[in-house]
């Protein structure tokens, strides 16, 4: 054996030096990658991944690599760097994004006739029917929720149904009797529009517009409650990632209308205890990730009365600016969403363990 002619130490400085050198190209490459990066998103193509040039280079590579590391140790080695460098196109494309606190650092406050949504505002309460049903049932919902301090009135006159036979909506009549019974007891009135068609006539009646969370990635409509001049409430879809949920309300803010508010409302997963799964860790990322303000739909959220308390006390913990929920006069003969609405007792206890969190008195 022949003995070695360098120590370690010497060859380890050599390594060192080397080091240094890949480093230093790793950021060159950086810096080029970023360039093609901003290219990409400045030519509109929405997706980065190129499989093909990476495909490309890796074949090149290949054919060049003279060993002793073999083709397939090079190849793992330039996968991890196209994806590392794909992260950084990523991270630097999504610091454009309008919705973005890279771009807005502030939080984004709303201000809708005095009642105020987001930042430093206290949580608001939304409260109302699942569906504007008669003018009895708004009126009274209204006059108990007002008298109770909530200042949002909530009630759906377009109905997304799972079954096209279920109960549709009152459709204008609805949405005339929402805003009017809101109006009677000083509150605002949001409820959902459905079709780009209907986006003029809610927005007459309605002082925020839900993009309910069946629409969440109807781009034509959330392209149209974009150009609205009214606030939009954006559910999360029940299935979408949160991704994919910050880009729903990009479209919005991206067609002028900054007044966005983020809702998550439970997503699909494989528990059937619970009607969806409540994603918590969503209201805190969006939070983090984003200026808007973030409201929690308990209702939906479990579907199922009994889980209500907790998980509006959880949501109000990781930071939600609010919470909506459905309360009807009789929840038992409601045409929708009988297994979760409260009724105005069910309301006054649910409020009642919650108001320590409130930071605001919603009593009587
Ligand atoms: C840099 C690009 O974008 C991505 C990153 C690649 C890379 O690091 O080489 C290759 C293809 C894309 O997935 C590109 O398209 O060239």
């Amino acid at each position: 054996m022949t003995p070695p002619t360098r120590s370690i130490e010497d060859l380890r400085a050599e390594v060192d030096q080397i080091n240094r050198e890949l480093l230093k190209l790793l950021s060159q490459r950086g810096a080029v990658v970023a360039q093609i990066g901003h290219a990409k998103t400045q030519e509109g193509r929405p997706n980065h991944y190129d499989p093909a040039r990476e495909d490309q280079q890796l074949k090149e590579l290949e054919a060049l690599n003279e060993g002793p590391f073999t083709s397939a140790a090079v190849k793992m080695i330039f996968k991890e760097i196209f994806k590392a460098s794909l992260d950084l196109e990523e991270s630097n494309d999504k610091k454009q994004l309008l919705v973005s606190r890279k771009v807005k650092v502030e939080d984004t406050v709303l201000d809708i006739d005095g009642v105020r949504i987001g930042g430093d505002a206290p949580p608001v309460v939304i409260a109302g029917p699942c569906s504007i049903e008669s003018e009895a049932q708004m009126e009274q919902t209204a006059a108990f929720l007002a008298a109770r301090g909530v200042k949002i009135l909530r009630g759906g006159a377009y109905k997304p149904r799972t079954s096209p036979y279920g109960f549709q909506g009152m459709g204008v009549d609805g949405l005339i009797l929402g805003s009017q019974v809101a109006q009677a007891n000083g509150m605002l009135f949001v409820t959902e529009v459905m079709d780009t068609r209907d986006v003029e006539i809610v927005a007459e009646h309605a002082d925020i517009l839900q993009v309910g969370a069946r629409n969440m990635h109807n781009f034509a409509l959330l392209r149209e409650v974009g150009r609205a001049r009214r606030p939009v409430l954006l559910k999360r879809g029940l299935s979408a990632t949160i991704e994919e949920w910050l880009y729903a309300a990009e479209y919005i803010l991206s067609e002028g209308n900054p007044e966005v508010i983020l809702c998550e409302r439970g997503i699909r997963t494989y528990e059937k205890w619970t009607r969806n799964t409540l994603d918590l860790s969503a209201v805190a990322l969006a939070k983090q990730e984003t200026h808007l303000p973030v409201i929690v739909d308990v209702t939906h959220a479990a579907g199922r009365r009994d889980l209500l308390i907790p998980l509006a006390k959880a949501a109000l913990a990781v930071g939600a600016d609010g919470i909506h929920v459905e309360v009807h006069p009789s929840p038992a003969t409601a045409l929708s969403d009988n297994e979760q609405q409260l009724d105005f007792e069910g309301y006054e206890r649910f409020i009642g363990a919650l108001q320590g969190q409130l930071k605001q008195p919603v009593g009587v």
